[in-house]
């Protein structure tokens, strides 16, 4: 397997989710300070408005919240929004960080009362950390174990009360004794389309930025779904706008930007359409297997697999099934192509994915 090849291919792309270092530079003055500056999800917000007022209220500190959905929806931002608006620190770690317990045991015993304590890619911790989290999650408290083998012995080393907020993208990973022991769990969806212009006037408010309606509905519609790849396509935008045009981001400069940086009208990006084009121009819009795709696009077999399918699967253009990847009739019409005939062979009448 080669996971890096896959790795360095989302980490280059315009509209990959995971954060680069240029979004690192400009992200933190771009996010959402409180609650109601946090644009979209709904049910979250109100839900955890409401653990954080009640907290409040009683003077205590906010139960455990355990933060679940893909990257860049704002899982970060929510977590600094908790401390803020309970008045309190935060520390932000995440699970690779801590490969020994005695790592966590070190940051534990040095927060302060009520403090919140960020971990994002919580199913990524080792096991002995994750079992020593159980114990301060619920009693307060953790076992040093000092020395080793029969002599060994466990020293109990009261904590503060936090807050832990757990982020990932994979709660269905997390063992159910840790998922459990969240007061609350919060399932981040991806944005609408109207939602993702507020994030856009929002933040080119914040950039010194002039975008129009048009110009942010433009950019929104290619940002799949993803607070921070609309924000990366702003800048983007903007850059094209303030060196081809007056500076100014309307429909006309977002869509001229964004074709030079070979994001299309649905977010797809060259990748995504080498691997539309190879399954419906040389297999017929398939079954065809993954490793015959990715060797038809030049790639590897993870970079197709983990990289360009999922937003495909996401946006009903692709389906991976028992007998290969097969294109579905919006994939046809998103590259302008007729589909072959339902009789023709492999084709779309066998796999019963198209409309009539
Ligand atoms: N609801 C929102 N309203 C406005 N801006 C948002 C919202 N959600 C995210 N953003 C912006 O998107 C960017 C990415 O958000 P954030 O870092 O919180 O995502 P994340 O889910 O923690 O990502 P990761 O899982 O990669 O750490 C931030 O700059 C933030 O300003």
């Amino acid at each position: 397997m080669n996971w890096d090849d896959a790795d360095n291919a989302a980490a280059d792309r315009l509209v990959g989710a995971v954060a680069d270092s240029d979004d690192q530079a400009v992200e933190a003055a771009l996010r959402p300070r409180d609650l109601d500056e946090f644009v979209g999800q709904e049910r979250v917000r109100e839900q955890l408005g409401l653990v954080l007022q009640a907290a409040r209220k009683r003077g205590g500190t906010a139960d455990h919240v355990l933060l679940s959905g893909a990257p860049g929806l704002g899982k970060t931002t929510l977590s600094m929004i908790i401390a803020a608006e309970m008045g309190v620190p935060i520390r932000i770690t995440s699970g690779p960080a801590i490969q020994h317990a005695g790592d966590l045991a070190s940051i534990l015993s040095s927060l302060t009362e009520g403090e919140v304590l960020f971990l994002d890619e919580i199913h990524r911790m080792s096991r002995p950390a994750e079992e020593m989290l159980y114990m301060a999650m619920e009693d307060f408290r953790v076992d040093v174990i000092v020395g080793k083998g029969p002599g060994a012995t466990a020293i109990p080393l009261e904590l503060p009360p936090f807050t832990l907020v757990g982020a990932t993208t994979r709660a269905g990973l997390l063992p159910p004794p840790l998922r459990d022991r969240f007061g609350f769990t919060g399932h981040m969806e991806f944005y609408a389309p109207a939602e993702l212009e507020r994030v856009i006037h929002r933040s080119a408010g914040l950039l010194d930025v002039v975008v129009d309606a048009a110009g942010a509905a433009e950019i929104a519609g290619r940002s799949r779904g993803t607070p921070r790849i609309a924000n990366r396509l702003l800048r983007r935008v903007r850059d094209y706008a303030q060196v081809r045009a007056d500076g100014t981001i309307t429909r006309q400069t977002a869509a001229a930007a964004l074709e030079v940086y070979e994001v299309d009208a649905r977010g797809l990006d060259r990748l995504d359409r080498a691997v539309l084009h190879a399954l419906l121009t040389l297999f017929g819009g398939g079954p065809v297997g993954l490793s015959t795709l990715a060797v038809a696009v030049g790639e590897e077999r993870e970079t197709v697999e983990e990289v360009a399918e999922p937003f495909l699967v996401r946006e009903g253009l692709l389906a991976r099934t028992p007998r290969g990847r097969v294109a579905t009739g919006a994939a046809w019409a998103h590259l302008g192509l007729a589909p072959p005939h339902p009789t023709g062979g492999a084709g779309p009448g066998q796999t019963g994915l198209f409309g009539p």
